[in-house]
């Protein structure tokens, strides 16, 4: 598909930014983007193999998670059914494919996550798009095979895709970069997720999915950066 669908297409690399960014958050833009070259290396250099037995791993302990999360307690009530946000892997992130079989399985409803790009903006934003099992494969070819993409929110929306409010999300499981043990946590640096986790319900469940090798001591922090306590990893 679907040029009619794109907007622009960026493929983005780490690197250190240009020195034209204020002094006072130049330190910090640096020092994320050194890490987050270092750690995606690491991330990397695990075989394709290893990283798709360990992703199998982490969707387990995830689905088991949410399985026993407070969020399902409320829906298995009303015999309604829990929103899970995911993602479409890129690169080398771990595989959530297993835990979006169960989710399906379960009846779970689950939503990716899409680039937009409003008439006139300039940034896009990213929103969630609910996926049925039924629409994998079309969604597979409009969307999700295409993460950092800009798509137009007309075009998806004719195609028969509406956004999720996040206040509406029971469970976001976050791809991450970077993580450590106080909640830190490095993307590839649009802040998306560090501007959609404060605008999840208080009860909402996100988690971060990771391999071990993404940990570090200490994920540098800026004001604008949201904490992510608990990480699946494997
Ligand atoms: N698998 C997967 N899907 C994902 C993500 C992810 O981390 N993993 N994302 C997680 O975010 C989004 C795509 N990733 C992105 C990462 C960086 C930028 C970015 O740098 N955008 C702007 C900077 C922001 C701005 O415009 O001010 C740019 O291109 O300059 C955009 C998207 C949505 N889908
Ligand atoms: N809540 C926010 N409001 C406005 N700008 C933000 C917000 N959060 C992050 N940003 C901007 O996003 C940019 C990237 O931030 P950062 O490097 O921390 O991203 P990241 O954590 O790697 O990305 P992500 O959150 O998508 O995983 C920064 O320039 C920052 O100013």
């Amino acid at each position: 598909m679907p040029e009619r669908f794109t907007q622009s297409a960026r493929a983005r690399k780490a690197r250190p930014v240009a020195s034209s960014a204020p002094d006072d958050i130049l330190p910090s833009m640096n020092e994320k983007a050194l890490l987050r070259a270092e750690v995606l290396a690491r991330r990397d250099a695990i075989p394709l193999e290893e990283r798709t037995r360990r992703s199998e791993t982490i969707c387990h302990a995830l689905a088991q998670l949410v399985a026993s999360s407070c969020v399902c307690d409320a829906y298995a009530a009303d015999s309604g059914a829990p929103v899970i946000a995911v993602y479409a892997a890129m690169r080398s992130e771990v595989n959530v494919d297993p835990f979006v079989s169960a989710a399906y399985a379960q009846g779970w409803v689950v939503c990716f996550p899409c680039m937009v790009l409003d008439d006139g903006e300039q940034r896009a934003c990213m929103e969630f798009y609910r996926v049925s099992p039924r629409r994998m494969a079309h969604a597979r070819e409009a969307f999700l095979s295409h993460p950092l993409r800009r798509f137009s929110r007309d075009a998806l929306e004719s195609e028969g895709y509406e956004p999720v409010n996040p206040h509406d999300l029971d469970v976001v499981a976050v791809p991450l970069v970077a993580f450590d043990d106080a909640g830190g946590r490095l993307g590839y640096g649009g802040g998306n997720y560090d501007r959609l986790l404060p605008r999840l319900r208080p009860d909402a469940l996100a988690v971060g999915v990771a391999f071990e090798e993404q940990r570090v001591e200490a994920v540098p922090r800026d004001p604008h950066d949201a904490l992510l306590p608990r990480v699946v990893r494997g």
